[in-house]
């Protein structure tokens, strides 16, 4: 997987600044033509200028990895099951090897690209043929760029943009059928890693919360061009519908906290100055907010501070000597549930 640096050093994108504004490209509007007017191209030709695209010289500091074994790009675009009417939106296109078929495949594909030199060169492959009205480029930073509507995301990207990149799909509505994305494998696996699994941490409890996610195929560094230092793996992602009813920010407040030193016991973690602190400051704000006699605290519970809530809720039979590492997403909602009940807060 892309192991880049993800620079803000625009000059080392080859192309124009990665700006908090996003552009629009489209051969279609820029040469202000139709597609009825290339009637005679076809999708070999769109295949045929691959060879060219191969001669860019990949900037690796944007995680220039390009897939350059076909079948694996057939394999990854055959997972997404792309019907004829759907919008795709790719993430990174790079020089447009899945780009292709994602556009012989869909209605429409938008692809976000950081670097112009990509953008001008999937451009140049899918010119004259009968897939250049349904490509439209958004240049800039995919995680600052507002996304479209999509059905299907597809995505081989830098691993330093996987976490906020999976974060911002997590988040993203209306509600998407699925992402098919590459990831370097360490990554991929610790979306699905379950309670005691060495990689199991706030990624993958935020992720298995909102969305369930399969994993697809590994994929050996020598399919890309140049080769990563890590092998890659393939996943899909499909948020949970309806999502869970739980205030997130109040949830990633629990496991950031938690997952901070996922192997000590609750009360360890729980317990220390800082986190009292805090968690004092959001009970008088939530009193505050509720009035003092919040009629949803148990009786007795708003005289209470919050260690003294802690320290029961810790020495509860079912928390005792508990610790993240361990516990799986039931778990963590019916502690949330106790400290929530009780007035404690995280967010
Ligand atoms: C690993 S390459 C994948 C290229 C192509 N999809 C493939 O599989 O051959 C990643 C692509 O993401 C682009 N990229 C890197 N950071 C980006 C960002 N923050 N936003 C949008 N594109 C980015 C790179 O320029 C590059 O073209």
């Amino acid at each position: 997987m892309p192991k880049a640096k993800r620079s803000r050093n625009h000059s080392a994108a080859g192309g124009d600044a990665r700006g908090a504004t996003s552009a629009p490209y489209s051969l279609a509007s820029r040469n202000n033509t139709t597609s009825s007017s290339k009637s005679s191209s076809t999708s070999a030709a769109a295949s045929s200028s691959a060879a060219s695209s191969n001669l860019i010289a990949p900037n690796t500091s944007l995680g220039q990895h390009f897939l350059k074994n076909p079948a694996v790009v057939t394999a990854i675009v055959a997972k997404a099951a792309i019907q004829p009417t759907d919008t795709i939106l790719e993430i990174g296109p790079g020089t447009g090897n899945m780009t292709i078929p994602l556009l012989q495949q869909s209605k429409h594909v938008i692809a976000i690209e950081y670097d112009t030199r990509m953008i001008r060169e999937v451009l140049k492959r899918v010119e004259n043929t009968n897939e250049e009205r349904k490509l439209q480029i958004i240049q800039g930073d995919a995680i600052k760029t507002k996304f479209p509507f999509f059905d299907v995301c597809v995505a081989n990207v830098p691993y330093q943009i996987s976490s906020a990149l999976v974060f911002k799909l997590l988040s993203h509505r209306p509600m998407f059928r699925c992402a098919v994305m590459m990831f370097q494998e360490e990554f991929a696996l610790r979306l699905t890693a379950r309670p005691g699994e060495a990689l199991y941490c706030r990624l993958s409890v935020n992720t298995q919360l909102l969305a369930k996610v399969d994993q697809l195929m590994k994929v050996g560094r020598n399919n890309f061009r140049p080769p990563p230092k890590v092998e890659s793996r393939v996943v899909r992602i499909e948020l949970r519908n309806p999502p869970p009813p739980v205030n997130f920010t109040e949830w990633d407040g629990m496991i950031r906290l938690l997952f901070n030193r996922k192997n000590k016991t609750l009360r360890s973690v729980l317990l220390t100055k800082p986190t009292i602190k805090m968690l004092d400051e959001n009970m008088k704000t939530q009193r505050a907010l509720n009035g003092h006699n919040n009629n949803n605290m148990e009786d007795g519970e708003d005289d209470k501070t919050s260690e003294q809530i802690i320290e029961e809720v810790v020495s509860m039979d079912q928390w005792k000597d508990k610790r993240a590492s361990k516990l799986d997403l039931d778990d963590f909602l019916a502690l949330l549930a106790e400290f929530n009940k009780r007035g404690v807060h995280f967010a």
